[in-house]
């Protein structure tokens, strides 16, 4: 019996969330109409939205991906990027997306929050 209930107790281990649902044309659209570009998945990687941001300086960047810190811990959705200095560059996929190399729902809410956040961050006065 012991065994089974191991057995058991690893099965629910398995993570419940759902793979993400496929993004809608128009969403994906619209993320392009915003700035974003979509970049075709390579043969084991995923479709992915690109976008370079360039800020007044590196208290401005980095104020900007504090805020998109959080909306990516809100959404537990976390892009791939990196900054130097006054830039930031950009690249939101999604690692198990239910439809491969799709872009998914997760993908487009974390690149709405990411615009808000570039929005908060310019029209603040971070040097
Ligand atoms: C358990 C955790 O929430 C998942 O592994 C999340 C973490 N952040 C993620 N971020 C991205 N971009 N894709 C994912 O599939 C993903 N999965």
């Amino acid at each position: 019996m012991h065994r089974l209930a191991t057995k058991l107790g690893s099965l629910r281990m398995v993570s419940s969330r759902a793979s993400p649902v496929k993004a809608t044309r128009e969403a994906i659209d619209a993320a392009v109409a915003r700035g974003w570009t979509v970049v075709a998945g390579k043969e084991m990687g995923q479709a992915r939205l690109h976008k370079e941001l360039a800020f007044k300086g590196f208290k401005q960047a980095w104020a900007f991906m504090n805020l998109v810190a959080i909306a990516a811990t809100d959404l537990k959705h976390h892009p791939e990027w990196s900054n130097v200095y006054s830039k930031v560059s950009i690249n939101l996929t999604t690692h198990v997306a239910e439809v491969p190399n799709s872009l998914t729902v997760l993908d487009i809410q974390l690149a709405e929050r990411i615009d808000q956040a570039e929005q908060i961050t310019r029209s603040g006065d971070h040097p």
